[in-house]
């Protein structure tokens, strides 16, 4: 089973993807640190505005690097939006993400593009979303729990900024795919979004 989860920064969507894999057995990618590890390397190198170094960055991406701490920075996460809107970049990183997902027994995967471009095929789809003022709050408050000073006026200008770049992109934008399941988790806490997370995979797999 391929589950694709998709939806803007800080909606939910790794805490979900983390507990479904765990639930069902499957593997979890966390897409958003390919994106974040190429960021990182061209602004070690300075070059933050140059596609073909971040096409050669993810080209040679080691998926073993992915735990560094340092990635989920919010200068990665901000980088990462710039990167990701790069053709070239997200060219080069389609073959390892689908190659992950189509390795049985199947994967979950959560990112920006999931159900809409790596998995259009996927047995099931989330949308996840959550208003921009509680992804911030939230976000805020996983920086401050990892011993970061934030501002949260700061965070949501940010998370705006990257929600306008993703969904405005040309390459891959963030948007639903037709037939994904929407899940509003700005009133839900954690273990009730996945609850409903649940219900929707055993929905979905059971109408197949
Ligand atoms: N339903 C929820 N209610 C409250 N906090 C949540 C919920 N889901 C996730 N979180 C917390 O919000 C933060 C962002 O969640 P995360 O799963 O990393 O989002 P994303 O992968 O979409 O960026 C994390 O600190 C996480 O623990
Ligand atoms: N499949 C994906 C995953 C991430 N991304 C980009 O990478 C950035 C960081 O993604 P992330 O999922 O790690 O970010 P958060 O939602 O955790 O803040 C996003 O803002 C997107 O621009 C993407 O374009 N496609």
């Amino acid at each position: 089973m391929i589950v694709a989860i998709d939806g803007p920064a800080a909606s939910g969507k790794g805490t979900l993807a983390r507990r479904i894999a765990a639930h069902y057995g499957l593997p979890h990618l966390d897409t958003g640190l390919l994106y974040r590890a190429v960021a990182v390397k061209l602004i070690h190198r300075t070059m933050l505005d140059d596609a073909e170094a971040g096409a050669e960055e993810a080209r040679r991406l080691d998926p073993a690097g992915l735990n560094d701490p340092e990635l989920r920075s919010e200068a990665a996460g901000a980088g990462a939006s710039v990167v990701s809107a790069y053709p070239q970049v997200r060219q080069a990183l389609v073959e390892f993400q689908r190659r992950f997902a189509a390795t049985p027994p199947g994967a979950v995967l959560d990112g920006r593009d999931i159900g809409t471009v790596i998995c259009p095929d996927a047995e099931v789809k989330l949308y996840v979303t959550a208003s921009a003022e509680e992804r911030a709050r939230r976000r805020a408050l996983e920086l401050r729990a990892r011993g970061e000073t934030v501002d949260e006026a700061e965070i949501l200008a940010d998370i705006r900024a990257r929600d306008a770049r993703d969904m405005g992109r040309t390459s891959a934008p963030l948007k639903p795919a037709e037939d994904a399941v929407h899940l509003d988790t700005t009133e839900l806490d954690a273990d009730a979004a996945f609850a409903a997370a649940i219900a929707i995979v055993e929905r979905r797999t059971k109408a197949a």
